[in-house]
């Protein structure tokens, strides 16, 4: 028994070459499991493995380390989520970029009050300048937005508890909700949503809270036409519909993770979203 749970330098070869073969987690696992591993032992074992081996490849090819990022959940799973106060629906899932998109995450009340309570406070959305760290606006964005405050209201904090418990991510490692507004014609060009750490603006930013490690776009209506979230490198959409969400993580500030996306040009009617930027740390 012991002889078939070790694990010896043949082994993690194998492991590797099945990592980067693209292999799902369940087929490195199963062969371990049939040859007497036991299951947390085997898991940890490929998990220690798979670690090491990508943090020594990212020091060899000069890339920034992967962070641990929310992941709500594994493929081929359930399709359904007890996020707490509500079942959210798994629609479509993706592992390369990961993304997720979800439904029945807020209720059309909700999504309703969201707007009510964000709209007298729009103005034309501005993004974070890497610069300075500052906030400018941008060409490529022609939606208007406000920020509330973590747990600024009740709505906020019902939601941000949903959301903490969907993603299995503390709700202070969460930026406050932003809500934008796309008018007929507007869009987010493609963009990343971490923070460059090369830009001089970048350190004051990353110094509250560190990276911003995934997004949750929850869409508050379903525009008349248009207005999906893209993502370009990989052809894949997302189509904006009231109470859905999509979720995409990105476990380094790197081109690497696929993680370019964008709003879609509307082209009729207007649409309105919700982000929620999850940190890797607390960010107070
Ligand atoms: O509006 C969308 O579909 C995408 C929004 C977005 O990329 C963001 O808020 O960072
Ligand atoms: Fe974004």
């Amino acid at each position: 028994m012991t002889e078939t749970t070790a694990l010896t330098a043949e082994l993690e070869r194998w492991i590797i070459d099945q990592v980067r073969a693209g292999q799902p987690p369940e087929a490195v696992l199963e062969p371990l499991l049939a040859s007497g591993w036991e299951e947390q032992v085997a898991i940890d074992a490929i998990e220690r493995v798979t670690r090491n081996f990508l943090e020594a490849h990212a020091r060899e090819t000069g890339l920034p380390l992967p962070s641990r990022v929310p992941a709500p959940i594994g493929l081929n799973g359930s399709s359904a989520v007890d996020a707490g106060d509500r079942e959210v629906h798994v629609l479509a899932s993706m592992r390369h970029p990961r993304v997720i998109v979800f439904g029945n995450v807020l209720s059309h009340e909700e999504c309703d009050r969201m707007i009510e309570l964000a709209r007298s406070r729009l103005s034309r959305s501005a993004t974070v300048d890497l610069e300075t760290g500052g906030d400018i606006v941008h060409e490529g964005r022609t939606s208007q937005g406000m920020s509330f405050e973590r747990g600024g209201n009740a709505l906020c904090r019902r939601i941000e508890a949903r959301i903490a418990r969907l993603l299995d991510w503390p709700v202070d490692h969460g930026e406050g909700l932003q809500v934008l507004r796309y008018g007929p014609g507007a869009e987010y060009k493609p963009h990343y949503d971490y923070f460059d750490p090369d830009r001089p603006g970048a350190a004051k930013i990353l110094q509250r809270g560190g990276q911003r490690v995934a997004s949750l776009v929850m869409y508050l209506n379903t525009p008349r036409s248009g207005g999906a979230t893209t993502f370009p490198e990989v052809g894949f959409e997302a189509a904006a519909v009231k109470g859905n969400a999509v979720f995409f993580s990105y476990d380094r500030p790197h081109p690497m993770t696929l993680s370019l996306h964008g709003g879609a040009p509307v082209t009729e009617g207007e649409k309105w979203v919700a982000t929620k930027w999850l940190r890797e740390h607390t960010h107070g």
